[in-house]
């Protein structure tokens, strides 16, 4: 796949290229500045890409016109099927059509390219932190190391890697939309002694001044926009390492 080729040639520049040099519009992140425990520390380095950059003139230098090339027509793939299967979700419960969707579109998703490094220190060491996405919907394509693992029934569960197919998680709006009827589900990623992993993840988000509202009668959360939900967020994480979420927004 040549998405993953260039997803393998840009996480192989050095450190200081990957920092400074505003690849992807200072999208590199890499560990946890903020930890101060070692469950905080993560084993992991991504690039967190709004799409709107991706196309946009001289946020992408021309070097890496190959993976910015790759990343909108994976980009382009993945907002496909985001659409439909959001679509049928909300279908589902009866608001075929006119939804969330409306404030939505390819500009306001993200792309994330993630890196595992090999962990040699010890398997408590998380690659990615429980958590769940502060998005719609997220569709996340692993290679096949495996480590990625989600709630179920209170029991984390491994996540099979699978060449064929993709991973569908409902995401903290989507939840907040259905009024609980769908569950954004919580996930971590474990490290690999030896192997390095890969994965990359598409985040179907809304422009940060949308309204979050239930679509049902007797609503569980508060409205909320998308841009104070993430404000709120960042400000949980800072304070007390850990990302609270939806249950600062109950009723
Ligand atoms: O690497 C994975 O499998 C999961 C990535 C993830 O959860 C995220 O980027 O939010
Ligand atoms: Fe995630």
């Amino acid at each position: 796949m040549e998405m993953k080729r260039e997803q393998v040639k840009v996480f192989r520049l050095p450190f200081e290229k990957k920092v400074s040099c505003g690849i992807l519009n200072d999208s590199y992140r890499w560990g946890n500045p903020l930890a101060t425990s070692l469950e905080q520390f993560l084993w992991s380095e991504a690039f967190h890409v709004p799409l709107n950059k991706i196309s946009e003139e001289g946020c992408v230098p021309l070097e890496f016109n190959s993976l910015r090339e790759a990343m909108e027509k994976l980009a382009e793939e993945m907002s496909k099927l985001a659409w439909t299967l959001a679509g049928v979700l909300a279908g589902n419960l009866g608001h075929a059509g006119q939804s969330f969707t409306e404030n939505c579109d390819g500009s306001t998703c993200f792309l994330r390219l993630n890196r595992y490094p090999p962990c040699p220190f010890s398997p408590e060491i998380f690659g990615l932190m429980p958590h769940t996405d502060s998005d719609f919907l997220t569709i996340l394509y692993q290679d096949q190391v495996g480590g990625l693992q989600l709630m179920k029934d209170s029991k984390w569960v491994a996540v099979k890697p699978n060449p064929d197919a993709l991973i569908v998680n409902i995401g903290d709006l989507f939840q907040a939309w259905s009024n609980d009827v769908y569950k954004s589900v919580k996930h971590k990623v474990v490290t690999n002694e030896r192997v390095e992993r890969y994965s990359i993840a598409y985040f179907m988000c809304p422009s940060y001044d949308s309204l979050i509202g239930s679509c049902r009668e007797t609503s569980l959360y508060k409205q909320f926009t998308f841009g104070e939900f993430r404000r709120q967020v960042q400000e949980d994480v800072k304070k007390t390492g850990l990302k609270i979420g939806l249950p600062r927004f109950l009723l």
